[in-house]
This record gives structure tokens, C-alpha cells and sequence, in this order.
């Protein structure tokens, strides 16, 4: 079976970059969400990278719910950013807004519900890959909280039929993610699952990757 591609997000510190940089993720994520509690500064990240050369072996994802071409340009303008993450209610027009204008490759984040495949069609040719997360009221992302993975294969055949990767979020962690890995998604996005008292751990993560990379 070939494992899924990883994605580490919320990296909100040094402290939580020096660990993920030395794991087994190819995605590393940074929240530019004003208010959130994983907020992240452009100058802050710039200036913890620089401090942890792993990060080179590592594609950074910036992380923006609804926001403007020129709040997106300002931190780009700034990191080495290989994806943007849409993880509002952008609609196609704007994700292809976002990619025309930035020349940075675009996921949008779907919500899951009763139709989320029918959802990723509309960003079908505009979207360079998705994040399928957990639909939680009042908040976006990193809520620690699952969806019915039953729904995860027509992701991810919509994700095949598109020929873009389809990352599975919301609520993984070492407890759970084998069930996740009998569904063979392309990749998998996590944040909560990886951290103690909010902040990531390097035995969470040796435990996690124990399940996920043997
Ligand atoms: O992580 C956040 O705090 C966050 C805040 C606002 C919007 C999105 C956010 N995270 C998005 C991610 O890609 C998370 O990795 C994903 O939601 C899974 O999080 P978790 O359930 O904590 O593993």
C-alpha cells in the first residue's frame, strides 16, 4: 500500500516548526487566519525558517480563510509559499482569481456534507488539489473533530477523476488513522491530533508516523 502524503499544519511557533521540520511530512502549514488561536505572522515564519534548514526539504502551505488577493500577495511576497489553502467559502471564480494572480498552485478546503462531492466538481480544472475537513459551526479549521469517513472514497474518486490530490483532515490522530489508511487516500492533513496542550509533539508525531510509515 503506498502511503499517503502528509501535511502538518497549524505550525504556530519555532518550537512546533523545529519538530515538523524534522518529521516525515512533505507539507508543512501556517494559518494566516486573523484571530485564530494557530495565527501566524509572515515575518515570524520567515525568520523561523531561516533557523531550521529541514524546512528546505519541506513544501510550505499558506493556509487563508476569505481573504483578499492583496492579503494573500503580502505574505507571499515574503515565503517560499508552494500552496496556497483556500479554507473559506472562495468561490471557483475567486480560487482562479487567487492562481492567475499569485502563479502559486490552489487547494480548496471542502467541508464536508451531504453533497461535498458535488461541491469539488465546481472547482473541477481550477483547483490543483483539495482538503476534505470536518464541518464544525462557528469555526473553520483545526477543530480536532471527524466526519463520517464512509464519505472519503467519493472524494476521492472525484480527486482521481479531476487527477488532483485529495487530502483527508479534521480529527486524525495515531488512535484513529489506520482506519483512515484502509480508504488509500492520497494524503492526509492534520494539526490537533499531533499536539499536547497546543503544541506539536515530537512523541505524538514518532507515534503517529510509526502507524503511518512502517
Ligand atoms: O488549524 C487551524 O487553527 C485553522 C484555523 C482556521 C482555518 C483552518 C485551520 N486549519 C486548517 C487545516 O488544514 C487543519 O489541518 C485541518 O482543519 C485539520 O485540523 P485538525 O482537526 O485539528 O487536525
Amino acid at each position: 500500500m503506498m502511503r499517503p502524503l502528509l501535511k502538518y499544519c497549524g505550525n504556530k511557533n519555532e518550537e512546533d516548526l523545529k519538530i515538523t521540520s524534522q518529521s516525515a511530512a512533505s507539507y508543512l502549514g501556517f494559518v494566516f487566519v486573523p484571530g485564530v488561536k494557530r495565527e501566524v505572522r509572515p515575518s515570524d515564519v520567515k525568520q523561523w525558517l531561516s533557523k531550521h534548514p529541514n524546512s528546505k526539504n519541506k513544501k510550505l502551505v499558506a493556509l487563508f480563510v476569505n481573504a483578499t488577493i492583496d492579503e494573500i500577495q503580502h505574505v507571499i511576497s515574503q515565503l517560499p509559499i508552494d500552496v496556497i489553502q483556500c479554507h473559506g467559502t472562495e468561490s471557483p471564480e475567486t480560487v482562479a482569481n487567487i492562481r492567475a494572480k499569485t502563479g502559486v498552485r490552489v487547494w480548496k478546503a471542502i467541508h464536508h456534507q451531504l453533497n461535498g462531492r458535488t461541491e469539488m466538481t465546481r472547482y473541477a480544472g481550477i483547483a490543483d488539489g483539495y482538503v476534505i475537513d470536518a464541518k464544525v459551526s462557528g469555526q473553520w479549521g483545526g477543530t480536532g473533530q471527524t466526519f463520517d469517513w464512509k464519505a472519503v472514497p467519493e472524494y476521492i474518486s472525484e480527486g482521481k477523476r479531476q487527477r488532483v490530490p485529495v487530502f483527508i483532515a479534521g480529527g486524525v490522530d495515531t488512535s484513529n488513522v489506520k482506519q483512515l489508511l484502509a480508504y488509500q487516500p492520497d494524503g492526509i492533513d492534520l494539526s490537533s491530533g499531533l499536539e499536547v496542550n497546543g503544541e506539536k509533539s515530537t512523541e505524538i508525531i514518532t507515534q503517529f508516523e510509526g502507524v503511518v510509515c512502517k
